[in-house]
């Protein structure tokens, strides 16, 4: 038996090899056997186009488009229908069609205020979710899927009125091929059996047959869809060989709708159930054509080349990606039209209308608890035509904000078409594009091997996400971060078991793949600022716990040196957490006025696949918030009555709070020139952690060079203290040593007297005394005489010194003769200042006999009343001038005299000691 591939291309008569034939709703059934039916394949086979239709349309006349097969198009909307209900308002005109809109790139588009156009229970319509719910059936299928942390693959047959290679078993989920079609020698290359004399088997989570589209979404999508809606990122993607039935699978037909129209279906069902939240909704669209990305929603005329930018891997942003905000089905309905007019279809030798690209549906669905904010229920529930506004492309950029602590939960729907895998056609450009396609799919089974593989062997091998458009696009979730459904398609014909056994091949190897898709949350700056104040409070309770126990001496002394350095490091820690934290609160200090420069108020995590405008938009109602929240802080200070610290790191903390502000002008000066946003955001990131560890370093630097200092100082002390004791003891042995030896020489000179070795008495005459030729000669007690004569002498030069200070101090006397006259008029102002006329003052004179001075009264008398006591009338002193005469005998030591005048008083010279 010759498979497809083995037909020349010349020789072909391009019979729809795989399309079934209608009606096949009787094998709806996933476990009754395949009944063979006739072909009603031309019922829905869409006109045929020759080549992929060009994109731009400018200049020339708009070319007649292909219709997705089973796409509605109502009359009178060619070229796009405008979504009833959609406001005529002027900012919303381009979104009843693309053919209608101007020619606007994504930036020229206003923003919508997401408060407005939010979806809730009490806006969902009947219409919006009529023929979705069957209960019923759902309460059959018990097990959630979504939930699992791997992928969930099922196996779609597409029905065939020819004998089926295939065969399923009921309840089993396994698909095996009939054992003569197992000795088919080229299924032997492609199947992945250990053993190739028996049919080949394959498991499965389900294993799904028929026309009828609905059980398929029930089984493979529902709880994907369910889970996107309660905020994990979910895909789901149909893999398989050309015309196994994807498209149809995903899009359907009017009379069986697929998995997308049915997804949006039910994602209003869903709100509709869930009266406590409200959404915001937005759906882009686009391709991946010969390895380049296009935007399906792009106006006519507009650049619609998508890149893939920036992103560390879990995030990647699209850029410029449309997007749509939709409040009801109709709007969904409306933008999937417009994207599936523009997608790239052509005739080939397998599929008159075969999908030449990828194409991917995304519906960002965010989230909050109803009741944040004061949004006018009136005016949501206002009837226009269609009871709700429509937004168009003015929306593009809205976000739903977190209000009132709440958190906004974001996620991504992706609903992906892959291209079929197929052989060399007869077309050239065909052959071309399936080269691109054949290349990309490639690419996702290695990715998708490798991925099995590590977690399988626990490896972390690299993962060749890069080598192809499709694989860089679903790089997050396939790293893990989504709740993945793969629908694989088969066609049952024999002519086509091997490229189907490939398929089930990929099948197994994307069940060996783990996930753990994780809920993005977004917080708002309230509910951060509380966080972080609670946070603080905590801290600075342990802290002063801390501290009160460090300063228990008791403690300290039973602690080692080491548990107090530990105890030290961690009220260190404890203290910086406390910096940090207020540094984030204080953040938007640095916020100038007038908001011109702004930056991230809290790690609010940034959304990578959000275009440049969207970010523009974010950083605009971010510098908002900044400004709420510089109000919010100084009152969160008044309430945490916490005075500012000052301890010099505040200024540290404050120059480098400036120095991150310029930094972040001159970043947004690079972006403001086309730089990139996802750099921007990475290199603000960057610098605040080079500031924070900066901070912590000099702190650090500070810190330890004060220790090092304070250990110094002791050290110093120690040392000085040590010398000091040693010096005292040796000052201590001297004093010992001294007193023994002065013990020891008295009690020799002791002894030498007692033996009568003692030196005679030296003479009195000078010329003995002070003759050195003759040596003192030893007698009995000499040495003590010798001793007391010398005593005396010291004793009498001392007193002849005291003396001598007595006279200078007390009288200083003119030079003169032994017996000088002194006139009393001047002697006394120059001899004495001590004596003035009229003036009583005590002389105290030592006169003895021996006395070196004499008084002499001259020219004078001395008062009577005095003299008389003392002297008798040996004088008689005159009032008036006063003039001694005669000398004077001073009998006592001390006399007190009175004199009017002057008493000249005179050194006797010969009674001086020599
Ligand atoms: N389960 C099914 N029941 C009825 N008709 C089907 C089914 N699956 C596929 N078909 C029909 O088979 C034809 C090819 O299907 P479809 O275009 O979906 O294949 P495809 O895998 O998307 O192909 P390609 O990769 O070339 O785009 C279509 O006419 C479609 O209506």
């Amino acid at each position: 038996m010759s498979s497809v591939s083995s037909t020349p291309a010349s020789k072909i008569t391009r019979p729809a090899l795989f399309t079934p034939k209608r009606p096949l709703s009787s094998l709806s059934n996933t476990s009754a056997p395949q009944t063979l039916l006739p072909s009603t394949h031309k019922r829905y086979k869409a006109p045929v186009t020759v080549e992929s239709r060009p994109r731009n349309y400018v200049g020339r006349p708009k070319p007649t488009l292909a219709t997705v097969p089973g796409t509605p198009v109502k009359e009178g909307t060619d070229g796009g229908p405008r979504t009833p209900g959609t406001p005529r308002s002027k900012s919303r005109q381009g979104a009843e069609s693309p053919t209608l809109m101007p020619a606007m790139s994504e930036m020229d588009v206003s923003n919508v205020d997401p408060e407005e156009v939010l979806v809730d229970s009490q806006t969902v319509e009947a219409g919006d979710i009529s023929g979705e719910l069957d209960e019923a059936l759902l309460k059959t299928i018990q097990v959630d899927h979504g939930k699992r942390d791997k992928v969930m693959v099922s196996i779609r047959i597409r029905p065939t009125d020819k004998q089926s290679a295939w065969k399923s078993t009921p309840g089993s989920n396994s698909i095996q091929l009939n054992p003569a079609h197992a000795r088919n020698p080229n299924l032997m290359s492609a199947t992945t059996s250990t053993n190739s004399a028996t049919p080949t088997t394959f498991h499965f989570d389900s294993i799904l047959t028929g026309t009828p589209n609905k059980p398929i979404y029930t089984t493979v999508a529902r709880s994907h869809v369910h889970a996107a809606m309660e905020g994990f990122n979910a895909v789901i993607f149909a893999y398989g060989q050309t015309a196994s039935g994807k498209t149809y699978t995903l899009s359907g037909d009017e009379d069986e709708p697929g998995i997308i129209p049915r997804a949006m279906r039910d994602v209003f069902g869903y709100i509709k159930r869930t009266a406590d939240r409200e959404y915001l909704l937005r759906c882009s669209y686009l391709e991946i054509y010969n390895e380049t990305i296009h935007d399906l929603l792009a106006p006519p005329g507009s650049g619609n080349q998508v890149q893939i930018q920036g992103g560390n891997g879990s995030e990647i942003i699209l850029s410029p990606l449309r997007e749509e905000v939709v409040t009801s089905l109709k709007g969904v309905n409306e933008v999937l039209k417009r994207g599936e007019r523009h997608r790239r279809t052509a005739c080939t030798d397998w599929n008159d209308r075969s999908s030449r690209s990828h194409s991917v549906f995304r519906l960002v669905v965010e989230s909050r608890e109803r009741g944040c904010g004061p949004v006018d229920e009136t005016e949501l529930r206002a009837p226009s035509r269609s009871g709700r506004a429509t937004p168009g492309p003015g929306a593009t950029g809205s976000r739903l904000q977190a209000r009132e602590g709440k958190s906004v939960q974001t996620s991504i729907l992706s609903l992906i078409d892959l291209a079929g895998s197929e052989k060399a056609t007869s077309d050239k450009d065909r052959t071309r594009e399936g080269k691109y396609i054949n290349t990309s799919l490639l690419t996702l089974g290695t990715v998708i091997g490798t991925l099995s593989e590590n977690a399988a062997k626990n490896k972390s091998d690299h993962v060749p996400y890069r080598n192809s458009k499709l694989t860089r696009m679903l790089q997050p979730s396939l790293a893990g971060n989504a709740r993945i459904s793969v629908i694989c398609t088969i066609n049952p014909d024999p002519a086509a078991v091997a490229e189907s056994t490939s398929t089930l091949s990929f099948a197994k190897r994307v069940k060996g793949v783990k996930l753990n898709a994780q809920k993005k949350e977004i917080l708002d700056t309230d509910a951060l600022i509380e966080r972080y104040r609670k946070e603080i409070e905590d801290l600075k309770r342990r802290l002063a716990e801390k501290e009160a126990v460090s300063d228990a001496p008791a403690r300290m002394r039973r602690l080692s040196a080491q548990e107090k350095q530990d105890e030290s490091k961690a009220m260190k820690e404890l203290n910086d957490r406390i910096q940090q934290l207020t540094k984030l609160i204080l953040t938007s200090n640095t916020i100038e006025e007038g908001g011109s420069e702004s930056r991230p108020a809290s790690p609010v995590k940034v959304d990578f696949d959000m275009s440049p405008y969207q970010l523009q938009q974010e950083l605009l109602s971010a510098r908002l918030q900044l400004e709420t929240q510089a109000r919010q802080i100084l009152s969160l200070e008044a309430a945490l009555e916490q005075p500012p610290v000052d301890d010099g790191n505040d200024k540290i903390i404050a120059e480098q709070s400036e120095k991150i502000r310029e930094l972040e002008i001159v970043t947004r000066g690079t972006r403001e020139d086309g730089g990139d946003i996802g750099e921007f955001a990475e290199t603000l990131k960057n610098l605040r952690a080079e500031v924070e560890r900066e901070v912590r370093a000099t702190v650090e630097r500070e810190w330890a060079a004060k220790v090092e200092e304070e250990k110094r100082r002791r050290e110093e002390g120690q040392k000085w203290a040590e010398e000091v004791v040693k010096e005292l003891e040796k000052e201590k042995k001297n004093r010992i040593k001294l007193e023994d030896e002065r013990r020891a020489l008295a009690a020799f000179v002791s002894k030498f007297d007692s033996l009568g070795l003692g030196l005679t008495l030296p003479s009195s005459s000078p010329s003995r005394r002070t003759s050195s030729i003759i040596p003192p000669m030893p007698s009995p007690r000499g040495a003590a005489a010798a001793f007391a004569e010398r005593k005396h002498l010291r004793s009498l030069r001392s007193r002849k010194n005291q003396l001598q200070d007595e006279d200078d101090r007390l009288i200083p006397f003119p030079t003169g003769d032994s017996m000088q006259t002194v006139d009393s008029n001047t002697s006394m102002s120059t001899a004495t200042t001590a004596v003035s006329l009229d003036t009583e003052f005590d002389l105290r004179l030592s006169l003895g006999e021996d006395s070196p001075f004499k008084l002499e009264v001259c020219g004078g008398k001395m008062l009577p009343s005095l003299l008389e006591e003392e002297w008798g009338t040996m004088l008689e002193a005159e009032t008036g001038d006063v003039s001694f005469e005669g000398e004077v005998r001073v009998g006592s030591p001390t006399k007190t005299i009175r004199v009017s005048k002057g008493l000249p008083l005179v050194r006797n010279k010969e009674n001086l000691p020599a």
